[in-house]
């Protein structure tokens, strides 16, 4: 668990992040998301001491991260920025070694979780282990940085804008990775990113900033529904905040039982999402959708009413 109680950081005369409260909870993610300039850097670097906060209280699991040492803190912590920060002259191998070397992991340790890891994040070790940084492509480089941080198994991963500069499609395929892999290992990650929609679907706590101040915090369906002010509705995608909520809710969750009318020929699954459903209702001129599960199996049906959230279905 990461607290930030009353957190203020000085540069100088600048305060880059002002009297700043917040609490992450054991295997919760958290996106920090806030126009450029807005402190989420800062925030972040505090909490591994990359940057010396100049107020207030920062804990990780009940202790000030200033009792910590330095080192001991940041090997404890992983750390995935979006420019990697891997090394040059060293093989991806040796990068993703890093931390469990310095902890003076025993060899065969270490070669034995870089191997599962490259596994984990679909970089093979026969065809990336022994290349170098400057041989991947974007996508997998940010792969071997994220595969480094969690190296040593750390509780508490600290993301800023891991994705950043990747195209949508293997930055949409990184997120599922990532989603997947908080669902299976329940790491407490604190994630900036600038893109809204990333926010949306891997955070269970969205933190919005402006100005060094949180300005507000909840799920992303509170701020989505009530947002605080226009400042955040409008970074939240103004009069698109209906939709982007589309994205965040299940088919399940808004399907009627079957009933004795005649079912839709135009099918969706039930956990696919409502946007998805809105897009199948659209691309085939239909209302009415039926619902199936993993077998294809029909076990509801969803109109158009429903979808939008009507009470009533006639
Ligand atoms: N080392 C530093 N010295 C002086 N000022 C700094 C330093 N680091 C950050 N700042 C200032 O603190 C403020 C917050 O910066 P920070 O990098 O945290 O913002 P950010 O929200 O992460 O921005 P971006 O989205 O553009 O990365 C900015 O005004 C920045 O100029």
């Amino acid at each position: 668990m990461i607290e930030l109680i009353g957190v203020t950081k000085r540069f100088g005369s600048e305060t880059a992040v002002n009297d700043i409260s917040l609490r992450v909870e054991r295997g919760e993610l958290c996106a920090l998301v806030g126009t450029s300039g807005c402190g989420k850097s800062t925030t972040l670097r505090m909490i591994n001491r990359l940057i010396e906060h100049s107020e207030g209280e920062i804990h990780l699991e009940g202790r000030q991260v200033r009792e910590f040492d330095e080192q001991v803190l940041r090997r404890r912590i992983g750390y995935v920025i979006q420019s990697t920060g891997l090394f040059p002259h060293w093989t991806v191998a040796r990068n993703i070694g890093l931390v469990p070397r310095l902890l003076k992991w025993p060899r065969a340790k270490v070669e034995a979780r870089v191997e599962e890891l490259m596994t984990l994040l679909d970089l093979p070790i026969a065809q990336f282990g022994g290349k170098y940084p400057h041989q991947l492509s974007g996508g997998q480089a940010q792969r071997v940085g994220v595969a480094r941080a969690l190296a040593a198994d750390p509780d508490i991963l600290l993301m800023d804008e891991p994705f950043g500069a990747l195209d949508p499609i293997t930055r949409e395929s990184l997120q599922l990775e990532l989603r997947e892999l908080q669902s299976r290992l329940h790491k407490t990650i604190v994630f900036v990113t600038h893109d809204m929609d990333e926010a949306l679907v891997l955070a269970d706590r969205l933190v919005v900033m402006h100005g060094g101040r949180i300005v507000q915090q909840g799920t992303p369906l509170e701020l989505l529904r009530d947002p605080a002010d226009d400042f955040v509705a409008s970074l939240l995608g103004g009069n698109d905040r209906g939709l982007k909520e589309t994205t965040l809710l299940r088919v399940g969750e808004r399907m009627l039982p079957l009933s004795p009318r005649l079912l839709p020929q135009a099918r969706i699954h039930r956990n696919a999402s409502l946007r998805q459903a809105l897009a199948v209702m659209f691309r085939e001129h239909a209302d009415r959708l039926a619902v199936v599960d993993d077998n294809d199996m029909p076990v509801g049906e969803l109109s158009l009413r429903r979808l939008v959230g009507a009470r009533r279905d006639d």
